[in-house]
């Protein structure tokens, strides 16, 4: 069912340091911010020959990923995206052997324009995982 690994997400304390270290100390092609209203993140994405890393920073008063910076103030490693070709199928399937779909449990646009979906950290070894149909 999972694909691809699409991207790696690391909530940052401070986009525009976090987003300098990776071009110029790393010197990987980084895209300018985009504000993600509707996920209450502003997010940076890292394209890399393989995969991308997407810096997140908290956007307005009920971001969903303050209270993780708030217990991990320098950053951390935030969520895993997958890809899949069948959202809908893969969050039903994902339902019925009782792994916890976050939010209202209908995908969401993110920030590729494609839908996608949240599992519990606490289903996943401890992972957060993000779902996105390509
Ligand atoms: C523009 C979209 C973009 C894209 O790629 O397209 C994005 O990726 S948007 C990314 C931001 N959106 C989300 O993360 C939505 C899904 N996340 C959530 O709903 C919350 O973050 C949630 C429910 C995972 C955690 O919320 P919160 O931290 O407020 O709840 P708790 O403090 O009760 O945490 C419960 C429990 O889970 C642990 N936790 C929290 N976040 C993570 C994490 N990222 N990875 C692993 N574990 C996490 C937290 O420590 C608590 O554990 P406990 O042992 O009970 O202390
Ligand atoms: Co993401």
């Amino acid at each position: 069912m999972i694909g691809r690994l699409n991207h790696v997400a690391i909530a940052v304390p401070d986009l525009a340091a976090a987003a300098a270290q990776y071009e110029n100390t790393l010197g990987a092609q980084v895209n300018p911010p985009q504000d993600e209203p509707d996920h209450g993140v502003t997010v940076v994405f890292i394209e890399l020959p393989n995969t991308k890393i997407e810096l997140l920073y908290p956007l307005g008063e009920n971001s969903p990923i303050q209270g993780f910076l708030d217990k991990n103030p320098s950053g951390g490693i935030h969520h895993m995206c997958f890809e899949v070709e069948d959202i809908l199928a893969a969050r039903d399937k994902l339902k019925a052997e009782g792994a916890r779909v976050l939010g209202t449990g209908e995908p969401k646009i993110g920030a590729h324009g494609k839908p996608v979906l949240f599992l519990h950290p606490k289903d996943f070894n401890g992972c957060l995982i993000e779902l996105e149909q390509v």
